[in-house]
């Protein structure tokens, strides 16, 4: 969308039809607004029918008027009128009226400072006290006083559990939002708004406990009037401990935004007149609830993808039980075990065509492939030919406060710093349960074009940030998280695929820990030659899915037919491995496949390979009991309650009988940069802090700052 779409009467909420009168959403104004005794004003250039207005009063009208007012930038894209700063604020006890007239000096400082900015092009900003203003002069409409310069609202504004103006405040944003005189999205013609928040944890701990719980309020009902123009997360400071430096951070983001609204028109990716804003909520339904509701399901642990999309790999399990046990049994009985068409022996490919075929090495997702279509349409980004980038949902959730994925609770992953993504999204299985079936590249070994580590890294990570940059005008996000979230710390090697298969693996971990960013890397235990060269990772996962080669070979469907053997081979490297890396077995159950009387199968797996920490869901206390009579030294470590998963540890990560499962980090990068990727160390030399209590078992596994919601987001009350 062009820049041209936040201008007043072309934008879709402020419509005008040609002969001026005002469009009403939904076709025609509502019937009860006549009087029965109309006459047009034809004073009124905006062509709003005052006479109509029943019970608006004459600034309301006014206000409306107004909005149809100024014009937008024609130039090309940049503004190409004046635009100016508004700071409301309120304040009881004096601090935010102080901090607002400093932070006035330092913007407009920092506006001047902005590069390729002529100075003429934003006038100083200008700081309103709540307490003074009409709020229909500016809160229904763009003021009618500043025809002519386009502007941008920022909001300070303490919360008070008490009745304060704040109340007032709302109140007004709501009424104006459900007027249906007024046009939804009635300050759409602003350029743009954000939000700070000044609180007091020392009373209201955290925000479920009501901290900055009106900042928040304010800026999800400016999304509404503004048709969704919030240019930055709402920010959050408490006035006793960081507010200098949450609204440094805050300040520095939303004058970044400024810089980009004066050169390109818009407000950039993922907000209303400026591109893609699929990955962003929806805020201009009419049903506040909704706002919250991005469809993820975060503490429902029964649902599954109903849509046949994998989404998250990390809630495999979930979704593999979800499966109807008949469903799963047919598919395997009717599906052809995948023909190999790399290795020599019987095959269905006749030599000479395959020796043609393997001449010209092909991409292995060209973009005109259904695979390529089928991953994209579902948020995936592919970067160069076979690498693959997503956000998974507990980024999305983490940069809302909303909770993180259980590698928060056992490991210290922070979910909205973290990246995942594949350097292959080819594998050498056909999983039952994966929804690639039919379309996916399969293979033994690699042909296919090869594309060098550093494309992968540069592209992985820049589509990466894109789309955290999408997410910033979603509702609910926390500026700080998503300040942040830009610094990508973590790269959970798990998507779709499987990352060992690609032939520059170990370099391209490097540039990931060269970048300080550690890495999880899971493989499905087929390629023990790739598995043995491996080089430092921070933490090695084998997907286990199976306990014995019959299920195996019907649950994986593996194209290689010493499948089993590999696997054993590959259970033997990691028991090698076991005092270089962090090992882990992530057991992946099906039910109906593999549940029963399996536990024992598993026993001996764990045995053979004595992991460092075994993630499982179900049957928990029975292996354990297992693992317990044979004395192997495992005990439950942590639990994450909402995806069910338990993370059953090796002894080895118990101090004076405390559970240490996190990972110390800075250590981690410090033993490579000492010793290099081949250098000797053993797990415990990075192993991190005592594991929260919140996380060891039967506690839960969610982080008591964080706020929980249901499907719709509505919080829970614990
Ligand atoms: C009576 C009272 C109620 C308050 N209620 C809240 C609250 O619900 N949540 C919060 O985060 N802070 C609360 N605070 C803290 C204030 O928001 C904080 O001190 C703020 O910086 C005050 O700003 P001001 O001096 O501009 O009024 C409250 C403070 C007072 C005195
Ligand atoms: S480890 Fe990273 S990619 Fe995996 S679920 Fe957690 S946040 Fe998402």
């Amino acid at each position: 969308m062009g820049p041209q779409s936040w201008i007043p009467g072309s934008g879709s909420s402020m419509d005008q039809v040609s002969n001026g009168t005002r469009r009403y959403e939904g076709g025609s104004r509502p019937q009860e607004a006549h009087t029965g005794n109309e006459t047009r004003n034809d004073d009124d250039d905006t062509g709003y029918d005052n006479a109509r207005c029943g019970g608006v009063n004459k600034a309301k009208a006014a206000a409306v008027s107004s909005t149809t007012a100024p014009a937008g930038p024609t130039d090309g894209g940049s503004l190409n009128r004046e635009a100016q700063v508004l700071i409301f604020y309120s304040s009881i006890t004096t601090n935010t009226g102080r901090i607002a007239n400093e932070f006035k000096a330092n913007l407009d400082a920092a506006i001047k400072a902005l590069p390729d900015l002529p100075d003429s092009k934003f006038l100083d900003a200008e700081v309103l006290d709540l307490a003074e203003i009409d709020f229909d002069d500016y809160f229904i409409a763009p003021p009618a006083s500043k025809k002519g310069v386009d502007l941008f609202y920022m909001i300070l504004l303490p919360s008070y559990n008490i009745d304060t103006i704040n109340d007032t405040f709302l109140e007004h944003l709501k009424e104006t939002h459900y007027d249906f005189r007024i046009d939804t999205g009635s300050l759409s013609a602003l350029l743009g708004y954000s939000v700070f928040g000044f609180g007091d944890r020392e009373g209201w701990p955290d925000e479920n406990e009501g901290y900055c719980f009106q900042a928040k309020e304010v800026d999800k009902w400016m999304a509404r009037l503004t048709g969704r123009k919030r240019a930055y997360p709402v920010g959050m400071g408490d006035i006793k401990i960081d507010y200098r430096e949450r609204m440094a951070e805050w300040t520095s983001g939303v004058t970044e935004i400024l810089g980009q609204v004066a050169r390109t028109g818009n407000l950039g990716e993922g907000l209303p007149g400026s591109g893609s804003a699929v990955e962003s909520d929806d805020e201009s339904g009419s049903d506040v609830d909704e706002e919250y509701d991005d469809g993820e399901t975060l503490v429902d642990s029964g649902s599954g993808s109903a849509s046949g999309d994998l989404g998250d790999v990390e809630d495999l399990g979930k979704i593999v039980e979800g499966i109807p046990k008949e469903a799963k049994e047919a598919a395997a009985a009717e599906a052809p075990l995948a023909v190999d068409f790399t290795n020599y022996g019987k095959s269905v490919v006749p030599l000479r065509k395959r020796a043609a075929a393997q001449a010209v090495p092909k991409e292995m997702v060209p973009k005109n492939s259904p695979t390529y279509a089928s991953l994209t349409k579902q948020g995936y980004a592919i970067v160069g030919s076979h690498s693959g980038v997503k956000i998974c949902r507990w980024t999305k959730s983490a940069l809302r406060g909303r909770g993180s994925c259980y590698k928060y609770s056992f490991y210290g992953i922070n979910s909205h710093q973290c990246m995942e993504s594949t350097p292959s999204l080819s594998c050498s299985n056909k999983c039952v349960f994966c929804w690639r079936h039919g379309t996916n590249p399969v293979g033994t070994t690699w042909r296919w074009v090869v594309d060098p580590p550093d494309l992968i890294f540069n592209g992985i990570k820049a589509n990466h940030y894109q789309k955290i940059k999408v997410l910033r005008g979603m509702a609910g996000v926390r500026a700080e998280r998503y300040a942040e979230a830009m610094r990508i710390r973590h790269c959970a090697l798990s998507l779709v695929g499987e990352p060992i298969f690609y032939p520059h693996i170990n370099e391209f971990l490097a540039l990931l820990h060269g970048d300080r960013i550690s890495s999880f890397l899971v493989c499905n235990a087929q390629h023990p030659d790739q598995l043995a060269a491996l080089k430092a990772v921070t933490q090695l996962y084998v997907s286990i899915d199976a306990s014995n080669k019959e299920s195996l070979r019907r649950i994986d469907r593996p194209l290689h037919r010493d499948f089993w053997e590999r696997f054993q081979r590959c259970l033997d490297i990691l028991r090698e491995k076991r005092f270089k890396h962090r090992t882990v077995f992530r057991l992946t159950l099906v039910k109906g496949f593999n549940i029963d009387d399996e536990v024992e199968g598993y026993a001996d797996l764990v045995e053979r390979g004595l992991p460092c920490f075994v993630e499982i869901k179900g049957f928990v206390r029975a292996l354990e009991r297992r693992l317990g009579e044979r004395g192997l030294g495992y005990g439950i470590a942590a639990e994450h309650a909402h995806s069910c998963c338990v993370l059953i540890a090796s002894d080895r990560f118990r101090v004076d009988g405390k559970w240490h499962t996190k990972i110390d980090y800075e250590r981690f990068f410090q033993l490579l940069e000492e010793r290099g990727a081949d250098g000797d160390w053993t797990p415990e030399e990075y192993m991190g802090e005592e594991t929260p209590e919140w996380a060891t078992w039967g506690n839960g596994g969610f982080d008591p700052r964080d706020e929980r919601v249901d499907r719709k987001g509505r919080k829970i009350e614990i």
